[in-house]
């Protein structure tokens, strides 16, 4: 294992020059890799791990869409496709791939086959850190531990197939048969991540919920709105205020900041905008900052895992999501970002 240096702090890595796929296939080679739900996550690291020679099966329930695109994936009924509880029977590893708030329902039957020696993996530190919540206590005699790609299964398996890798971060949460360390590092590697760096459940939880709530998704869209809508009410165009607000950043900008940090990226802007930049950008970590701390707080007392629960464990939380996301696609600004993204030439190539 690696020791890098992270901005002055020494953290542990693994990375693939390391412990290559040959090595991790060799650790996986008798196991029986278990992968139960087939949503987003789901697919990303079962194909990955059937593309990587590694002997997966998914579980799944028949009759379901997902399992006609498990089917449609390449999953043989009987072979290498099942129903959740003869999955969980063959399965030494059992990636627990359900909904976060769906793992508590199934968690009975999950337990009963948990046998000694198999492992019980996560993609999530949620359900055994909020464990008074879920009831997700494993019994003592199987490994149980975490990697947790730091992006979307769909991310994971488009990077995988042009032979790229995202980061995940991994971390044991118990190690009953002294190989757990071994067992997550291969199937992290098996499941596409470019390298892995350690965590542990609690701090995994606490990052991803409040990075998810936070910048990644629930602020960027906040921040969009918030300069639209003063765009806007100021007189400019819908096509002018989205090309300012987003389709700059994700066209532009953020490839140069993914490409060599935020200071490469200014570096290729005008000195005006560097000037205008450099004297904003602390306005905006001030207004911001105390929203992060009520974030955290929210997260860390507990807040944010039960409002997932409650509301995802419900009989209509697909269809009552999927009206908030039309609500999102159907806003000015992302009607003006749909007419946008159809000017790219790209996408008047594959048009016409
Ligand atoms: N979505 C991502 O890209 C992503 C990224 C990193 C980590 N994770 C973690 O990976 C895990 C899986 O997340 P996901 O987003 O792939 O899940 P998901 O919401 O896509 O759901 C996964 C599967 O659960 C099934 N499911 C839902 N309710 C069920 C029930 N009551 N009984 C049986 N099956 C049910 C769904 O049909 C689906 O096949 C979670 O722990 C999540 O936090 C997800
Ligand atoms: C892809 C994300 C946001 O990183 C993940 O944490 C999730 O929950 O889907
Ligand atoms: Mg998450
Ligand atoms: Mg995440």
């Amino acid at each position: 294992m690696a020791k890098l240096n992270f901005g002055g702090s020494e953290e542990n890595v693994v990375t693939r020059d390391e412990f290559p796929l040959a090595k991790a296939q060799e650790v996986l080679k008798d196991e029986v890799v278990a992968v139960i739900g087939y949503g987003v996550q789901g697919p990303g690291q079962a194909l990955n791990q059937k593309d990587n020679g590694i002997n997966v099966i998914v579980g799944q329930r028949k009759g379901t869409k997902t399992w006609d695109k498990a089917v449609n994936d390449g999953f043989v009924p009987g072979e290498t496709l099942f129903e959740i509880e003869e999955a969980l029977e063959r399965g030494t590893v059992i990636c627990y791939l359900l909904s976060d708030a769906a793992q508590i329902a199934l968690w009975p039957t999950v337990k009963k086959h948990l046998t000694p020696g198999k492992a019980l993996y996560f993609s999530h530190g949620f359900g055994i850190t909020f464990n008074e919540q879920t009831g997700i206590i494993p019994p003592a005699d199987v490994d149980v531990f975490l990697v947790a790609p730091k992006g979307s299964g769909t991310s994971l398996r488009r990077m995988f197939l042009q032979g790229r890798g995202l980061n995940s971060s991994y971390a044991i949460f118990q190690d009953a048969t002294g190989k757990a360390f071994e067992r997550v590092i291969a199937l992290g590697i098996a499941v596409g991540s470019g390298y892995l760096f350690e965590t542990d459940f609690k701090k995994e939880v606490y990052s991803d919920l409040t990075g998810e709530r936070g910048t990644l998704m629930g602020c960027i869209q906040g921040i969009f709105a918030a300069q639209y809508e003063v765009l806007r009410s100021n007189g400019h165009s819908p096509s002018e205020s989205f090309n300012e607000t987003v389709e700059e950043l994700t066209q532009s900008l953020m490839p140069l900041v993914a490409e060599n940090g935020m200071d490469w990226m200014y570096a290729n802007c005008s000195t005006t905008a560097q000037r205008g930049a450099l004297d904003w950008w602390k306005k905006f970590r001030d207004a911001t900052k105390p929203v992060f701390e009520d974030l955290y707080k929210s997260v860390a007392t507990g807040v944010e895992s039960q409002r997932s629960i409650d509301s995802n464990s419900k009989t209509d939380y697909r269809e009552k999501l999927d009206a908030e996301l039309a609500e999102l696609r159907d806003s000015e600004l992302w009607q003006a970002g749909k007419t946008v993204r159809s000017l790219r030439p790209e996408n008047q190539a594959v048009e016409a």
